[in-house]
């Protein structure tokens, strides 16, 4: 499903090279349901940046459901995202003038007929518990259920790969976990693949794996971040 190897990155940050990543070996299986950990500034989020093709890195070969994310052009790697990944933010991104239903709308491919997406709109919003709240804007929401949509809009073109960046970071503990509970049910039912960072060790420990950014980053055996 992905593999990475001999992975390096660096920023650019006043006229030097800011190494960031160095990354040996990692393989994620098909369906794995990953907690993503370590502490700030090292490096989480430029990992997910890596594996959704947002950036590439100097060095290494990125593979993702068989196609090598390293070598695409930058508009290969749109399309590559658009087709395989559906990702999830701590703070929700959906637009704030457009209904739940419009937000999700926006992202679904044109060949979907006009009822195959009723079909699937009513679905998931039902499976997320939104049915009635649908036609409603994200103001009118409370943060748990706008997250709930920003699920369903990740979600409901089932991409293979979904990312998400402490998607319970900015809910309380009880909301959080609820939120993630039906994340990983609806991903372990699907078989998607999930790769989530999050910084609460209750949260990390829900997910069948957990994987410690200071044992995948290289450069954090030797310099403290
Ligand atoms: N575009 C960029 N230009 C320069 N430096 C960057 C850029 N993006 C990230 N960095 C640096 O890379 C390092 C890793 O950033 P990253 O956001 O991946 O960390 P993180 O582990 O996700 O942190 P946090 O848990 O605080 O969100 C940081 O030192 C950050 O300042």
């Amino acid at each position: 499903m992905i593999s990475m190897q001999g992975i390096s990155k660096s920023f650019r940050l006043h006229g030097q090279n800011l190494p960031i990543l160095q990354i040996a070996k990692w393989h994620i299986q098909k369906g794995e349901r990953i907690a993503l950990m370590g502490p700030s500034g090292c490096g989480k989020s430029t990992l997910l940046h890596l594996l959704s093709g947002v950036i590439t890195p100097e060095q290494g070969e990125i593979w993702v459901t068989g196609q090598p994310v390293h070598l695409l052009s930058e508009s290969k790697r749109d399309r590559f995202r658009a087709e395989n990944i559906g990702y999830i933010f701590q703070d929700f991104h959906l637009i704030s003038s457009l209904t739940l239903r419009k937000n999700v709308e926006l992202i679904l491919p044109r060949t979907w007929s006009k009822r195959e997406r009723t079909e699937k709109l009513d679905d998931w919003f039902e499976r997320v518990g939104l049915k009635d709240r649908r036609d409603h804007l994200p103001s009118q929401l409370s943060r748990g259920q706008q997250q709930r949509a920003a699920i369903v809009r990740a979600l409901i073109t089932k991409p293979p790969l979904l990312l998400a960046d402490e998607p319970t970071g900015s809910l309380d503990w009880e909301t959080g976990s609820e939120l993630m509970a039906l994340l990983l049910e609806i991903c372990k039912a699907e078989q998607l693949t999930l790769v989530s960072v999050t910084h609460d060790r209750h949260i990390a420990e829900m997910f069948p794996t957990r994987v410690d950014m200071r044992e995948l980053n290289e450069l954090l055996r030797s310099v403290s971040v």
